[in-house]
């Protein structure tokens, strides 16, 4: 049974996983290697809370008693006591795999590990662990305390026991699950990112402006976010990440991730987190960059 939650990561994604767990009353350890990361990361949790605390669907003592079940923590040993530690660092095999090789020694033989990952491969991660039969893709959808799906994925040696905990947890969490199969970036981002990629050719081809192209999808298509705006909201790095996975991993032509991305990427523009991508967010508004 899971009590206490491990998360590795605190950045947006890590976060919105802690929120939600809180929330739901799970102990949640949030593990970062930056120390001003778990600062700014709790304090961004409070924000989202006290968002929910305005709008009627939480009340203050709750806000207080979710905040004041997550601890923040720079030592990787502070996961020891996890039944469930979920992985949300950065969108590279190398970085992802690293870490495995520091938290399983430090984790109990029977808690679940499991991986946020966007487009991973989950088996030739699990290889990278000691407990492949207790690893799986739990896949948190941005922002986490709104979005309803969460992609769970088996790896080849997954048991079925790990993936029924994994499934009652997320159902714990008032989540709806859908399963993919293990294939380069499962099911929304097979689909959705492709869609992202193609807008970023539209805007590199000269079709629309940042502007033209984001008001045609909202208005045009009734998508919440224009694709580019969402291409920032998401990371532009984990974008290009996610397309060189299905790049490689599908091996067609038409994945191939656009120039205009791998440049704003290679300029560390990488959308809102930091501060400028298609849009720049350093002024009051988001002005387009292009
Ligand atoms: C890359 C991957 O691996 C997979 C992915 O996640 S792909 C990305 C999937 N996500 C999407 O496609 C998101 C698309 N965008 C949207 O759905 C909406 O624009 C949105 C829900 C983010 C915001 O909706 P909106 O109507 O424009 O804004 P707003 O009215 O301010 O917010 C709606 C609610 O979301 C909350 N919210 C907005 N942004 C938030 C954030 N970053 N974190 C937490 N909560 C947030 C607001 O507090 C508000 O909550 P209440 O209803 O409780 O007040
Ligand atoms: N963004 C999205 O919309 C979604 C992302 N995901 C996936 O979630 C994961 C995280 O993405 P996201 O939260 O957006 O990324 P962020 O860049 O916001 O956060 C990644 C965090 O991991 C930290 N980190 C990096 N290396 C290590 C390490 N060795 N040990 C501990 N922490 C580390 C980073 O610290 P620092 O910045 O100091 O390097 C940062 O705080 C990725 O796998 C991504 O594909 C899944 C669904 C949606």
């Amino acid at each position: 049974m899971i009590k206490t939650v491990g998360i590795i990561g605190a950045g947006q994604m890590g976060c919105g996983i802690a929120h939600v767990s809180a929330a739901a009353g799970y102990k949640v350890q949030l593990y970062d290697i930056a120390a001003d990361r778990i600062e700014a990361g709790l304090a961004t949790i409070n924000g989202n809370l006290a968002r929910q605390v305005s709008s009627g669907k939480m009340s203050d003592e709750d806000r207080k008693r979710a905040l004041s079940l997550i601890k923040g923590s720079g030592d990787i040993n502070d996961l020891a006591q996890a039944d469930l530690v979920i992985e949300a660092v950065t969108e590279d095999e190398t970085v992802k795999r690293k870490i495995y090789g520091q938290v399983c020694p430090v984790m109990r033989p029977d808690a679940i590990l499991a991986t946020n990952t966007s487009s991973l491969s989950i088996t030739r991660l699990a290889s990278a662990t000691d407990r492949p039969e207790r690893f799986m893709g739990i896949h948190f959808m941005n922002p986490v305390p709104v979005m309803k799906l969460v992609e769970l994925v088996r790896g080849i040696a997954t048991e079925e026991e790990t993936f029924k905990a994994a499934k009652e947890f997320v159902a714990h969490l008032d989540k709806t699950v859908t399963v993919a199969e293990d294939f380069p970036a499962f099911i929304v981002n097979r689909i959705l990112l492709p869609m992202i990629n193609e807008a970023i050719y539209t805007l590199y081809e000269g079709v629309g402006t940042v502007d033209a192209i984001d008001t045609a999808m909202k208005l045009g298509a009734n998508h919440p976010m224009g694709p580019l705006q969402l291409a920032d909201f998401i990371g532009l790095d984990t974008c290009l990440s996610i397309m060189q996975v299905l790049h490689d991993g599908l091996a067609d032509s038409k994945y191939r991730p656009c120039p205009l991305l791998v440049k704003y990427v290679e300029a560390g523009w990488l959308g809102r987190k930091s501060g400028r991508g298609f849009y720049d967010y350093r002024g009051e508004v988001p002005v387009p960059t292009r």
